[in-house]
């Protein structure tokens, strides 16, 4: 079986299941008569293209169980292209299944070849959707972000969808974690991308200054103001203006920005004229921002004007599999910007990566590496060299069936908590047959865990 062609038919009519299986035999094709089988189904083989007929038992006059499986399946597969099946007289259902983000749906009696064509086109738009996505990711290494964990994937499709937008975006995160990267990547997947990204950190400029250093001035506005000066703000004209440590806003001047962001006009230091001035504005901050408006240092109307949209970037400690990439990057790079040969890292020093905190995220790590390609002597990083001791605790083995064995006796565990230690609802989670979660728990001696949690009941 290749996953490209396999359909996952759910379906409890046995009649009906031949005749499918049938007409649509240049597929391979997994059976399931219920809910259940299905999401069994779906979890071990993870098809491409499902059909789900809506009346399932235990009451298949009804189509609460079809929803409720298509609901299922979707929540677990979201990519799944799942193809409703239903009775002629059952439109209703067949519009809501669709409107819950079912593909597409199909009114018995069975017509082969609409069916098939119904079918070719679902696997078709899978394969494109699926390239779509790599794209995405490309798009994502162009703009210099490195994203490969599941969390970052997440906040860079959301980046996409939202960049071409109008949206007042505000980015939530540790220092160093890519803030202002994320918001050159909005920027340039904007229309906006031509006219200019300009940036002001809130927490860089003196209070008394920062006001005229957004909104400008008027010639003799104050003492030493010789000169007519554009604010950053208007020098980001037709662009986007990024506003770093937004937290960081004197309270004063949170009045002066809401205003701004309401009327789309500022008026220079000094000044009397309203000026229009169109950009886009982003905002982050490292602040628990709710927490300063509790103790009234942050203006809530400005707090909700700027979170049109918050995304929060997780810091890189919860990256999986993102330390690692960044960090061999980088390495590259720096060899090549320093014209020495190319290096990597020792394994322990790998392993020390993976493990250690990273409380300044990827600026801590870009630091490390400059460093470390400078003052190394050999083709290794070592933990010397990054400054890094020795991180034994939850160090991931390196050695690929260790690996693999860590991960298997980990998603038992969860397995295990999830259906509170009951054996087929855990082999059903995990995609398995019972008498290999058998073996499985044998393998790894959690006989004695199981038996324990049953005698506590
Ligand atoms: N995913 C990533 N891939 C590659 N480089 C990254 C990534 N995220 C951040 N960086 C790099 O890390 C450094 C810090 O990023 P950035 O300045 O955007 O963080 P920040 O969250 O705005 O920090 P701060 O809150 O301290 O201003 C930059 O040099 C940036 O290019």
């Amino acid at each position: 079986m290749t996953a490209s062609n396999l359909l996952l038919i759910v379906e409890d009519d046995p009649g009906l299941q031949k005749q499918l299986k049938w007409s649509l035999d240049q597929y391979d094709i997994i059976l399931a008569n219920n809910r259940s089988e299905a999401i069994t189904a779906l979890r071990r083989h993870m098809p491409r293209v499902v059909t789900l007929d809506l009346g399932l038992p235990p009451d298949p006059t009804n189509a609460s169980e079809g929803l409720a499986t298509l609901k299922e399946l979707l929540e677990l597969a979201p990519h799944t292209k799942v193809i409703v099946v239903t009775g002629n007289d059952d439109r209703g259902n067949a519009i809501e299944a669709v409107a819950q983000g079912a593909y597409d749906f199909y009114q018995k009696p069975v017509d082969a070849d609409v069916l098939n064509m119904i079918i070719a086109r679902a696997f078709h738009l899978h394969a494109l959707e699926n390239e779509f996505r790599n794209l995405q990711q490309q798009q994502a290494f162009s703009s210099g972000i490195i994203a490969t964990s599941p969390q970052m994937l997440s906040v860079m499709r959301m980046i996409d969808r939202i960049a071409p937008t109008q949206a007042t975006v505000l980015l939530l995160g540790e220092s160093g974690t890519g803030k202002e990267l994320l918001a050159k990547a909005i920027h340039t997947q904007s229309a906006r991308a031509q006219k200019p990204f300009i940036a002001v950190n809130c927490a860089a400029i003196p209070e008394t200054l920062l006001e005229s250093e957004l909104f400008g001035y008027e010639k003799g506005a104050f003492t030493g103001a010789v000169t007519q000066t554009k604010g950053k703000i208007e020098y980001a004209e037709g662009g986007t203006f990024f506003l770093d440590e937004i937290g960081d806003l004197p309270f004063a001047l949170q009045a002066k920005l809401l205003r701004f962001i309401q009327e789309r006009v500022i008026e220079r230091l000094g000044g009397r004229k309203e000026i229009a001035v169109d950009v886009r504005i982003i905002c982050a901050t490292h602040r628990n921002i709710q927490q300063l408006i509790d103790q009234n240092q942050f203006r809530a109307d400005l707090y909700y004007r700027l979170s049109e949209i918050s995304i929060e970037i997780p810091p890189l400690r919860e990256r999986e599999g993102d330390i690692l990439a960044i960090g061999n990057t980088l390495l590259k790079r720096y060899c090549q910007q320093n014209n020495c040969k190319e290096k990597r890292f020792a394994p322990e020093t790998a392993q020390a990566l993976e493990s250690y905190a990273w409380p300044g995220n990827i600026r801590e790590l870009e630091n490390k590496l400059k460093r470390a390609v400078i003052l190394s002597d050999s083709n290794l990083i070592t933990l010397e060299d990054m400054e890094m001791s020795e991180q034994v605790d939850n160090a991931m083995p390196l050695n690929l069936k260790a690996v693999r064995e860590a991960a298997e006796m980990s998603a038992i565990k969860r397995a295990l908590l999830y259906s509170d230690y009951n054996i087929s609802e855990t082999s059903r989670l995990l995609g398995i047959a019972r008498p290999t979660l058998y073996s499985l728990v044998e393998k790894h001696g959690l006989q004695d865990l199981i038996r324990h949690q049953l005698d506590q009941v």
